[in-house]
């Protein structure tokens, strides 16, 4: 066996860190090699500086954690994916290939999303081995058994996840059913309340803290369920748990995107897909080509931010369309003008999407004499077959939004299923009452397979 070739990935070692095998790709187009960490904080020893953090050495295992501690070397500036510049504590420690030994410099990474939880990067290499890319192990495989024994002492006592919940009403049916699913599964969920907790701005050591003054550290994964008069502020939270690596489902960017329907319709025409002819304008002066553009009376005006129907208005004439457009205008109120799908009859489709696939979906019907579906506005919900086509552009239209959970309204026009609106914070009561699903569980084994966690 020559000793001074590596493959494209390989098996180490960090004995001084208390890892009995990593798998690591090995990568000669990066300069420096990096480790997967979590819940980095450096701290004081003595006059030096150390790091503690901690690995999921495993792939597909994040019931095993490592907690690790180093001397920090030096910090340095890493270029994530989205460009933004971060800084990263680097170490020096002694890692094991085969039978050789050596010290090398590692980075530590503190996202969760890296496939191999090591690289090996050029420094590491140089003047010690040639890679052969084309093959695997070729310093010795571990199997899966072997793996397992070695791993045995490191299984975490508590086997399930630690989940929080980011909303502001722990007594509502939906945060209620969510918390109940979660302990069902054998995971701990800690409900957060949006505005009690709080963050630490710091590239080395960013914090989410909750009010007392407790370090939020030991969270998997948040579900938001965040209100939209706290957007702004539960979005904020939500990409710094993101940075430190917390799994959220439903990411800050794709809830802001779906709170601001006329973006939001805006990314669904540039994805063809389609949705009531819809106008948007500044000026009073264009009112009147705004009507007629949407084929005139009647027709509906909505404000931008609405929930529950509230804000959603029928305008029977051109006349009663024009003065209240122009009312909302002269108060600076943004809002959309769009075509009245009469042929609906008070009805629409809502579609719960979780992770790609359409779970579970409802009709629901207006109140006489009202063409809100809205249950809030009186609207009775029952069981619907959905058409494949309405199936498609209800997982087109999360997919458009980049939401892992989502409320689809469809209506049915006479030209086909139109696409009304994506909610992210879809309530549980309507559907699971109308189902009989366990919508909140289904949510709880999507956290689980997107962070590969398996009861142990
Ligand atoms: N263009 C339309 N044609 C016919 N009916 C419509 C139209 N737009 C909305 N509706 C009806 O009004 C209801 C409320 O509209 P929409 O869903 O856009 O508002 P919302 O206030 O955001 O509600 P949600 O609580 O679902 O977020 C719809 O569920 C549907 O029944
Ligand atoms: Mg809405
Ligand atoms: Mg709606």
């Amino acid at each position: 066996m020559m000793d001074n070739i590596v493959a494209s990935e390989e098996w180490c070692k960090l004995e001084e860190l208390g890892i009995p095998a990593v798998k690591a790709r090995v990568d000669s187009g990066a300069k420096t090699s990096s480790l997967q960490a979590t819940k980095i904080k450096i701290f004081s020893k003595g006059l030096e500086e150390w790091v503690r953090f901690e690995v999921n050495p495993i792939q597909d295992n994040r019931s095993i954690s490592i907690l690790c501690q180093a001397k920090l070397v030096g910090l340095r500036t890493v270029k994530s994916s989205q460009g933004i510049a971060e800084e990263r504590p680097v170490i020096k420690t002694l890692v094991t290939i085969g039978n050789q030994d050596f010290d090398i410099e590692v980075t530590l990474a503190n996202r969760d999303t890296m496939e191999y939880r090591m690289l090996l990067g050029r420094e590491a290499l140089n003047e010690r081995f040639l890679v052969d890319p084309s093959k695997s192990f070729l310093m010795g495989d571990i199997s899966e058994d072997e793996i397992e024994v070695l791993y045995k002492p490191y299984m975490r006592k508590k086997d399930g996840l630690t989940i929080g919940l980011l909303a502001s009403n722990p007594n509502l049916y939906s945060n209620k059913r969510i918390v109940e699913a979660g302990q069902a599964r054998g995971h701990e969920v800690v409900f957060l309340n949006v505005e009690s907790a709080y963050m630490k701005l710091d590239a080395v050591a960013p914090q989410v803290r909750y009010r007392g003054g407790n370090v939020l550290d030991k969270m998997d994964a948040v579900i938001p369920r965040i209100k939209p008069s706290v957007t702004f502020y539960g979005c904020a939270l939500l990409r710094q748990f993101h940075t430190l690596g917390v799994y959220c489902l439903n990411s800050a960017d794709a809830i802001s995107k779906s709170r601001d329907k006329l973006y939001a319709s805006q990314v669904f025409s540039k994805n063809d897909i389609h949705i009531p002819v819809t106008g948007f304008a500044k000026s009073p002066q264009d009112t009147k080509d705004l009507i007629r553009m949407v084929d005139g009376a009647p027709l509906i005006i909505k404000l931008l931010e609405s929930t529950q129907g509230r804000g959603v208005v029928l305008a029977e004439t051109n006349k009663a369309a024009e003065s209240v457009i122009n009312a909302f205008k002269s108060v600076q109120t943004n809002i959309l003008v769009q075509e009245f799908i009469k042929e609906a009859n008070g009805q629409d489709i809502r579609c719960f999407v979780v992770n790609g696939k359409v779970v579970a979906s409802m009709q629901r019907q207006a109140q006489k004499g009202e063409f809100r579906a809205n249950i809030h506005q009186g609207g009775k919900a029952s069981l619907i077959k959905i058409t494949p086509e309405e199936r498609k552009l209800a997982i087109k239209s999360a997919k458009a939004l980049n939401l892992d959970v989502a409320g689809v309204d469809l209506i049915r026009s006479n030209r086909g299923p139109l696409l009304l609106e994506v909610n992210s914070s879809p309530g549980l009561e309507g559907i699971e009452n109308a189902t009989g699903l366990d919508i909140a569980n289904i949510m709880i084994e999507t956290i689980e397979r997107k962070l590969k966690y398996k009861a142990v």
